[in-house]
């Protein structure tokens, strides 16, 4: 049985993907009511808050889209059973993060928040009830999700009420973080699995209000899942194949930058997603190549997950190669000195700092007692004490490394013997070399893991410069 129209989706879980992918879906289609629901308190209040600016994620254009549809068809609550009662269409969109112990420990993906939503739904769902895994799951998660739904199949009869139904879909999302509601708003696809066509339907025809329908693709579930962590694994894989390029050109005199033009020139390889860097970080890369690493083992298919297992085994060096190259180039030793740290994100717009090279790279650099002065100009020091391990600090030249939180540039520069450029952000292409030369210790450098700042402007003000991949 399914439903031909929904007018009432639920979507559990309030995060980088539950916000915004709910914020589109209510935009553009005004008669479905849309609640967001989660456990965090203050996650929602966040999502509530009056001021679009204090929104718990930061998007581009993400607070125009919520300032449209919140309170006219998109909620935000902590009511989760009752927003679960009263939809048509639940999606599950929770964290799934690498599991840190028991049986896969380090690489299995930890469904303990998946299964406890389904749970949630088979007991608070009414009549029938479309259940979609919006998370990045295992393949063959929705088999779980099934059973567990299926022990409360047919319970709930009352005389306004049908007995509880319900069908599965997978409906895996692909928006990257910082261009999430372009991303939403111009997929290049939307992937539905399923074995129930009428669900599958029902769930093409939300996605139809603003989706060309030759770009919903249904598959079945396994396939579904399976093509997520895939996409990832091929992107992550382009990364770290340019980033052992990189190292490379740097041996030989080469330029990377100038390789990555010359192949992606090639339609068959194509010039996206080779940009050499400091490694790839975010929530997603390193957790689902690690799960498909772990499924293949599981499955018997030892060669096959050795070579999805390098490519996180290059990330890291590259990760590692980066500190290093900054503490020799510093005469070995860093204990003591003020690196200015351009950036802290995982990549430019956003706040998120989820596996970010520079929780690595800063980390290595205050082993060897660096004082850093670390400027990003939307993740906040409580983000970084977090993931630095320790409280900001301004004490120098004890031996023991610390670091800083400052606004500007000029500040992070102040009294420094390197800047080492981390994120991507705009503004780090516009900086003022002269005035930022000024004020470093001399002879100063400039080390610049994504080749985003004028490299020429600054060695032009007197500083040495390192670009990654340039030879
Ligand atoms: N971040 C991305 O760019 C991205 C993109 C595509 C897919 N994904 C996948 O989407 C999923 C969600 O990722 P995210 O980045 O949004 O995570 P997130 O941690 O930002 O958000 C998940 C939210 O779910 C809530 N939650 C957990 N269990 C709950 C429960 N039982 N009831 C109600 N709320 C609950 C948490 O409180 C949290 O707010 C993951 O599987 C991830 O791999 C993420
Ligand atoms: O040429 C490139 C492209 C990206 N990166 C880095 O790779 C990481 C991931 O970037 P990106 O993929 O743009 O962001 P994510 O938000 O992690 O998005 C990825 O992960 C999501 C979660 O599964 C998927 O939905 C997206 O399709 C997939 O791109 C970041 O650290 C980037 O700086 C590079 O170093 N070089």
């Amino acid at each position: 049985m399914g439903l031909s129209t929904i007018r009432s989706i639920c979507c559990i879980g309030a995060g980088y993907v539950g916000g915004p992918t709910m914020a589109v879906i209510a935009d553009r289609c005004p008669d479905v009511q849309v609640t967001v629901v989660d456990l965090s308190a203050e996650r929602i209040a966040a999502w509530n808050s009056a001021d679009l600016s204090r929104l718990p994620v930061y998007e581009p254009g993400l607070d125009a889209v919520v300032g449209r549809a919140r309170g006219r068809n998109l909620h935000f609550s902590t009511a989760v059973e009752e927003a679960i009662a009263a939809a048509d269409l639940v999606f599950i969109s929770v964290n799934t993060p690498t599991k840190t112990k028991g049986l896969g420990a380090g690489q299995a993906s930890d469904l303990k928040w998946v299964e406890a939503s389904a749970r949630t739904v088979a007991k608070a769902a009414q009549g029938h009830t479309i259940v979609v895994e919006k998370s990045t799951l295992p393949v063959r998660t929705a088999e779980v999700i099934q059973q567990i739904l299926s022990a409360s199949e047919g319970s709930g009869v009352s005389e306004t009420q049908p007995a509880k139904s319900f069908s599965v879909l997978s409906n895996p999302e692909f928006l990257a973080e910082g261009t999430a509601i372009a991303d939403l708003e111009k997929p290049d696809r939307v992937l539905i699995g399923g074995q129930d066509p009428e669900a599958i339907e029902a769930l093409a025809a939300i996605y139809g209000h603003w989706v060309a329908p030759q770009k919903i693709l249904r598959t079945n579930l396994w396939s579904s899942e399976l093509s997520k962590l895939t996409a990832n694994a091929f992107l992550a894989q382009r990364i770290s194949s340019i980033n052992s390029i990189a190292a490379f050109c740097e041996a030989t005199g080469a330029n990377v930058r100038e390789v990555a033009r010359a192949i992606g020139a090639d339609s068959r390889i194509g010039e996206k997603f080779l940009q050499a860097g400091p490694g790839f970080g975010g929530s997603c890369f390193k957790k689902d190549i690690l799960n498909l690493v772990y499924l293949c083992r599981h499955y018997g298919l030892e060669e096959v997950a050795a070579y999805w297992e390098q490519v996180v085994t290059l990330n890291h060096w590259q990760q590692q190669r980066i500190a290093r190259l900054v503490i020799s180039n510093l005469f070995g030793t860093v204990s003591g000195k003020r690196i200015g740290v351009l950036g802290f994100a995982f990549k430019a717009d956003t706040n998120d700092t989820r596996e970010s090279p520079a929780i690595r790279i800063c980390r290595e650099l205050l082993e060897e007692g660096a004082v850093l002065q670390i400027v990003d100009p939307k993740v906040s020091e409580s983000q970084m004490a977090k993931d630095l391990g320790q409280p900001a600090g301004a004490g120098e030249g004890d031996g023991d490394g610390s670091w800083q939180r400052v606004p500007e540039v000029l500040q992070a520069a102040s009294g420094a013997d390197a800047l080492l450029l981390l994120t991507e952000w705009q503004q780090f292409a516009v900086i003022d070399w002269p005035a930022v030369a000024a004020v470093m210790r001399q002879p100063a450098w400039l080390f610049d893991a994504r080749a985003k700042a004028d490299g020429a402007l600054a060695r032009a003000a007197g500083l040495q410069v390192w670009t990654v991949g340039e030879g």
